[in-house]
């Protein structure tokens, strides 16, 4: 069976005059079937549209940004194809992997677990990676022309995968992204699961190492950050301003936006992510 053959819709809506969809794969990258939604704008027949791979936070599915964040309005204005993944695997059989809401089921990091028992299932890079071939050739989507964005864990998931991958995503931007995995509680309690005890390993997942260790401006055009200053879990998880300081050293254009009153939800998201599809639509032309 071919890649093709295995997508399957499960859901189809009409929405700002294209398509809101939900489908299932099997993910050779994950071993197991994987759900994703797109955004398919109007007017895609023929042509090759710009692609923006959002990633979400814990706890989340491939359902929540489609469904809370807003964002087919101005997608379908910008002629953008939204793409949003589930946040881990589901249904692995890891002992324990549903307990605790910060590990496991629905926190997968965006990251290939090594350490048992997480490394035969717990490969959400080489899954996006997957995901973006599968879009691309399933999907009018231009290759040249793709940007990434996520929230919280999803927002050190797309600043990660971008600056690991700068080939392969064009744009990058993020809402409260836990910038500084290496030095906070859920990210060392991710890592330590997922990558085990060396910390040595860690370094290559986190944002603010990535921009240190690049030691220059590997997204030229600018990356674009949200933070709510209302957002409970700003101060010990998130370190924006180690990314900041990380990207003001190596001259890595930064536009880290602190906005009073706004939480970590939705609410939040939903009042920027306008913002986010135009900084792409313009960084991917
Ligand atoms: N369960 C956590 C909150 C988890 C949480 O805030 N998840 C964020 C991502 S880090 C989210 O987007 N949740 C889904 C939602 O707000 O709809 C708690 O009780 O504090």
């Amino acid at each position: 069976m071919t890649e093709l053959a295995q997508l399957n819709v499960l859901s189809e809506h009409a929405c700002f005059g294209g398509v809101q969809r939900f489908y299932q794969h099997a993910s050779s990258a994950i071993g197991l079937p994987m759900r994703f939604s797109v955004y398919l704008p109007p007017g895609a027949e023929g042509k090759r549209l710009p692609v923006l791979f959002y990633l979400a936070g814990l706890t989340c599915t491939e359902e929540t940004f489609m469904i809370k964040a807003g964002a087919q309005r101005a997608a379908s204005e910008l002629g953008i194809i939204l793409v949003a993944p589930d946040t881990s695997p589901r249904g692995a059989g890891v002992p324990g992997e549903t307990d605790s809401w910060d590990f496991g089921a629905g926190a997968g990091f965006y990251l290939d677990a090594t350490a048992e028992p997480w490394s035969r299932h717990y490969r959400m890079e080489s899954y996006i990676l997957e995901l973006r071939e599968l879009v691309l050739a399933t999907l009018p989507a231009d290759p040249q022309r793709v940007g990434i964005f996520g929230h919280s864990m999803g927002g050190h998931g797309a600043l990660t995968l971008a600056l690991r991958h700068p080939e392969l995503f064009r744009s990058v931007s993020a809402f409260a992204p836990i910038a500084a995995p290496t030095r906070c509680p859920w990210g060392r309690k991710a890592f330590g699961g997922y990558l085990g005890a060396d910390q040595s390993a860690w370094r290559a997942h986190d944002a603010t190492e990535l921009i240190k260790d690049a030691g220059r401006a590997v997204f030229p055009d600018g990356i674009l950050v949200d933070q709510g200053l209302a957002d409970k879990f700003l101060a010990e998880q998130l370190y924006p301003e180690a990314l900041e300081e990380a990207c003001r050293a190596a001259g890595q254009p930064l536009e880290l936006r602190r906005h009073a009153g706004y939480d970590h939800g939705y609410y939040f998201i939903s009042s920027f992510v306008e913002d986010h599809l135009r900084f792409h639509s313009l960084n991917l032309g």
